[in-house]
């Protein structure tokens, strides 16, 4: 049997898409920031320009998944990190959307087998918000340690000859089989070799 876990020691090879929510960028600017300076500080390159992180603004929560669901099929990317900041008003709108990108979020990973990194912050107010963006800790940092221990995970996954999906079933693979593939890593993940 095999235990496996995943590293932020070893960051260099890996490549990472941010996508971010233009809507509340007061807050989405601030958890971007923070993921920026957590990946940069595992060793990677964050430049736009450069070869390792590539960023995509979208207009809202909503359309978030969307896309992380066409940059996960793309093979290019570890881990597609989702930033975003959904702010209840005064109407039901918050639910519709929170709820949206939440499942979407989780949706584009097991249809993909990318990690899909849920980014987004409910809040009930901006103070809320912000607070978790920056003013009292931010969680755009945390993501990005959940995408560099995701990534490497799903690497030694991989290299160990475990697949998270079939490569047959890689994109759009119905919700029921991707959930039964999921089961191979449960504590039952079988000997390599
Ligand atoms: N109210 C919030 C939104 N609303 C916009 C939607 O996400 C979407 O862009 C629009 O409905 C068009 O499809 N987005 C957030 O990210 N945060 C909010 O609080
Ligand atoms: C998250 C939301 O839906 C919110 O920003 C919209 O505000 P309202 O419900 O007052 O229209």
């Amino acid at each position: 049997m095999a235990v496996f876990e995943g590293t932020f020691t070893q960051a260099e090879p890996l490549h990472f898409a941010v996508v971010i929510g233009r809507f509340n960028d007061l807050v989405t600017n601030k958890l971007l920031a923070g993921c920026q300076d957590c990946l940069k500080r595992h060793g990677i390159d964050v430049n736009p320009n450069g070869s390792q992180v590539d960023y995509v603004w979208v207009p809202g929560s909503f359309e978030v998944p969307l896309v992380a669901r066409q940059l996960a099929t793309s093979g290019r990317y570890d881990a597609v990190i989702c930033l975003g900041a959904v702010i209840r008003g005064q109407t039901p709108h918050f639910d519709y959307v929170s709820s949206e990108v939440a499942k979407g979020i989780a949706a584009a990973a097991f249809q993909t087998g990318v990690p899909v990194i849920f980014g987004v912050l409910t809040a009930d107010t901006m103070q809320q918000a912000l607070e978790r963006a920056g003013i009292k800790s931010n969680h755009g940092w945390d993501y990005a340690m959940n995408a560099l221990e995701m990534g490497s995970l799903m690497r030694q996954l991989r290299s160990s000859g475990t697949q998270a999906y079939p490569s047959s079933t890689q994109s759009l693979a119905p919700s029921l089989s991707n959930t039964a593939a999921l089961g191979e890593f449960s504590t039952d993940t079988p000997p390599k070799g």
